[in-house]
């Protein structure tokens, strides 16, 4: 029986945060406010998400100082360079990131870990996030998860499609795009913001929070031309781009499991489905799994793994909007997504 750390060596690389990462990615990130802040504090500025300073990059909002923030952005488009084999995953924050990263990296990966102790897993062992790492974070970090160059290389972001490095778009490579009924983002942005264990940050009403989301002033924001984008460049080039919703990914998951893996080049045989892998990897990516496996320790200082984990489930935000906010976004939405076939 193969047993860590031989069997999976680039996943355990990432595994854990240590202090010295932690200091490393301060380094990198006051590198990179340095380097741009003369440049961003000239860009639009509002009061957002936790009442932090949002500004306006590319028609998009972002917060600075963070790895989720202009300044990685930036960084990322100016400096990331992809290569044809790589797969990338994008979402608008709260719209399923964590579910998709671990169905694809499942998928992807599933004849290297065959033959390993299902426990051994790496989605059984770490947050989908250290799997599959996020462009923003790799481009701060000391440890990066590709040293060993995997082929493919995954990585996820929340970069919208007009502020994705060029290579990426010019590499032929494959992008899956997932997205989520508005509501049920903001109801997890809003539990999400509150849960945050950095004390310092200010709690707000989800009344506050609908106001930000509907102004866009959250960090990737605004969802809805977001989508659009997204949307627009996978009916342009449906080969390249796929576009998911996660409402749609949650009836008959195994099937859209199966369209999913041929999109990616990873077709399943039929002796696969015929001996149950796809209702594997669904249930190893399911949510109670993810939950349980999730449920101690901290993806990034202050992040605790929980955090990605609250009730994953579709339309929960009618325990949570009154009326008058469904209406808002209804309205919003109806308008933004008006004549495309988005539904959820
Ligand atoms: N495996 C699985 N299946 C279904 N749903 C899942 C899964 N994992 C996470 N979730 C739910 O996804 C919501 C978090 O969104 P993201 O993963 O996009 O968050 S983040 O952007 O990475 O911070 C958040 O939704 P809410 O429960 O509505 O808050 C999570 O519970």
């Amino acid at each position: 029986m193969n047993i860590l750390p031989m069997s999976i060596p680039d996943v355990s690389l990432a595994s854990k945060p240590n202090s010295d990462d932690e200091e490393h990615e301060k380094k990198i990130l006051t590198l990179l406010s340095d380097r741009y802040k003369e440049k961003f504090t000239k860009f639009p500025r509002e009061k957002g998400w936790m009442s932090e300073d949002v500004y306006m990059y590319q028609g998009f909002w972002y917060i600075t100082d963070h790895a989720f923030s202009i300044e990685t952005v930036i960084a990322v488009q100016e400096s990331f360079q992809a290569q044809s084999t790589d797969i990338y995953i994008v979402t608008q924050p709260k719209c399923g990131t964590t579910w998709i990263k671990a169905l694809v990296f499942a998928i992807v990966n599933r004849t290297k870990y065959k033959n390993i102790n299902p426990l051994n897993h790496p989605l059984k062992l770490y947050n989908p996030h250290k799997c599959v790492p996020f462009l923003e974070t790799e481009i701060i970090s000391n440890v990066p998860t590709y040293v060993h160059g995997n082929s493919p290389r995954l990585f996820s972001s929340h970069i919208p499609y007009r502020t994705l490095p060029k290579s990426i778009l010019e590499s032929g490579c494959r992008l899956v795009y997932m997205c989520r009924n508005p509501k049920d983002a903001l109801v997890s942005w809003f539990y999400f913001a509150n849960k945050l264990t950095d004390k310092s940050r200010t709690q707000m009403t989800i009344g506050e929070m609908l106001n930000v989301f509907v102004k866009g002033f959250l960090p990737y924001g605004p969802y809805w031309d977001h989508v659009k984008e997204y949307h627009k460049a996978s009916s342009e080039d449906p080969t390249k781009i796929l576009f998911l919703t996660y409402e749609d990914m949650k009836v008959d998951t195994a099937s859209k499991v199966k369209r999913l893996a041929e999109f990616l080049g990873f077709p399943f045989t039929e002796k696969e489905v015929a001996n149950g892998v796809v209702d594997e990897i669904v249930t190893l990516c399911s949510f109670e799994i993810l939950k349980e496996v999730n449920k101690n320790g901290d993806y990034r200082k202050g992040m605790a793994n929980n955090t990605f984990f609250r009730e994953g489930k579709v339309g929960g935000w009618r325990n949570y909007l009154t009326n008058e906010m469904t209406q808002i976004m209804d309205d919003i939405t109806m308008e933004k997504f008006h004549g495309l076939d988005i539904s959820f």
